[in-house]
């Protein structure tokens, strides 16, 4: 299959298939978003909203009018299906084609500055020639793509451009995205999943990270999506250091309706850990989110508290933590990468949840990340609402930086 039936595939989904599958796995939703008034959920309702109008706005481009009056037919039906069931269990899953949109949104600041410079130089050149690397080269590197990235990339670029005889520098952004797509995903497809046990069994997911990078509001972010998906989560106040942390987090936990298990300010992380654990195993809970204090400016404080909670949550479940989730603040750029060196020398980070994505022009710095790091980003953060905290999926983040000049690659491309 060519790379852009794929991309094509996976960016706009197949909405039938999945109004089909929501129909099956999720009969209640509708009513749930109507009679109820929580924030959360009016929320929701907000959602799916904004996701018809995407939705709807992904059919002028890509699908036939005559499928989505199909989509639309069954969607009514649906909803008068549906309003005799009671209890929601489950959110309705967010179509392939709006979680496509919120990368676009997400990414807007860098595809604004990094796209249009690189238009600019299309426009300039017209004709691939070494001082065009060149000046592409200056841009990427100026977007915290990092340096052996972009040296990848051009080889690659170049390999590409001598194979297939290409002069004109119309359409290199689609094989930019192609190349970039590569790069990223090379041998490490599977490690975006996370590490949920099976058979009920809790699955015990630790943040770490420093103040300010935005980990209680990706907490939050996180265990809204858990509960969507009809999992059970309970969240541990681990913070105790930073003043307004535990606050903070029970008002998320609020929020998305989850329960916080807490001690005062001051006290022991480990013990609000030992007593999480004992509290979500009672509650036969899928999910405990455990929160922890950043203190960088004190490595070996960080190393032996980090050490301490470890060995707490192990000796209550071997194996546990399953996940331990680093979240960094991408308008931060290179130091971002800096922090990650530093966490990754104290505690075994699996993940990456790169928070504010939406808020740097240098959105580059996610394959910055996944180079210099080798740790797989897990997560980003697209936007300050619920649930724009998205899996990271290399396709979606291409066709943010370059929505404009892919539309045209993706409608050409075979059925
Ligand atoms: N635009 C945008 N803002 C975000 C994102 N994630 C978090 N924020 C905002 O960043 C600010 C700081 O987030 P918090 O979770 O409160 O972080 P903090 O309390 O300063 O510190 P920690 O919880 O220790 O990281 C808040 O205003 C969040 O709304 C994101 O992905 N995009």
């Amino acid at each position: 299959m060519s790379f852009f039936k794929r991309l094509k595939d996976k960016l706009i989904g197949n909405p039938i298939e999945e109004k089909v599958e929501n129909l099956v796995e999720e009969p209640s939703t509708e009513l749930k978003l109507e009679d109820t008034v929580e924030p959360v959920q009016q929320e929701s309702s907000h959602k799916e909203e904004q996701e018809k109008v995407e939705e709807s706005s992904a059919s002028e481009v890509f699908i036939d009018s005559q499928a989505s009056n199909v989509v639309e037919e069954e969607k009514q039906e649906e909803v008068q299906e549906i309003a005799i069931v009671e209890e929601p269990v489950k959110e309705k899953k967010p179509s392939a084609w709006s979680i496509t949109q919120k990368f676009k949104a997400g990414l807007e600041k860098t595809r604004n500055s990094f796209t249009s410079k690189v238009n600019d130089l299309v426009a300039r050149y017209r004709k691939v020639d070494e001082d065009f690397f060149e000046e592409l080269e200056d841009l990427l590197l100026q977007a915290d793509v990092g340096f052996e990235t972009v040296m990848e990339l051009m080889d690659k670029l170049r390999f590409e451009v001598q194979r297939k005889n290409i002069k004109d520098t119309n359409g290199i952004q689609a094989i930019i995205s192609e190349k970039l797509v590569e790069i990223y995903e090379q041998g490490e497809e599977d490690l975006i999943e996370l590490n949920m046990q099976p058979n009920g069994e809790l699955t015990v997911i630790l943040f770490v990270g420093v103040n300010g990078v935005g980990k209680t509001t990706t907490i939050g972010k996180l265990a809204h999506r858990l509960k969507s998906e009809g999992k059970t989560v309970v969240l541990a106040a681990g913070d105790t250091f930073r003043a307004g942390a535990i606050d903070q987090l029970q008002v998320w936990g609020d929020r998305v309706g989850c329960e916080v298990i807490k001690q005062s300010e001051g006290s022991d992380p480990a013990a609000v850990m030992y007593d999480a654990i004992r509290a979500a195993k009672n509650r036969k809970a899928d999910v405990l989110i455990c929160d922890t204090a950043g203190r960088l400016q004190n490595k070996v404080n960080l190393m032996n508290e980090l050490e301490k909670v470890h060995r707490v949550i192990s000796r209550e479940i071997p194996n546990a933590p399953h996940e331990v989730l680093l979240a960094l603040d991408a308008t931060t750029g290179q130091n971002a990468l800096v922090q990650a060196q530093t966490f990754k020398e104290v505690t075994n980070v699996t993940g990456i949840v790169l928070t504010k994505l939406d808020g740097t022009a240098k959105g580059g710095i996610v394959l910055a990340i996944r180079n210099k790091l080798h740790i797989p980003v897990k997560f980003v953060g697209l936007g300050e609402k619920m649930d724009d905290l998205q899996p990271f999926d290399a396709e979606r983040y291409v066709y943010g930086l370059f929505a404009e000049g892919l539309d045209k690659e993706l409608q050409n491309s075979e059925e």
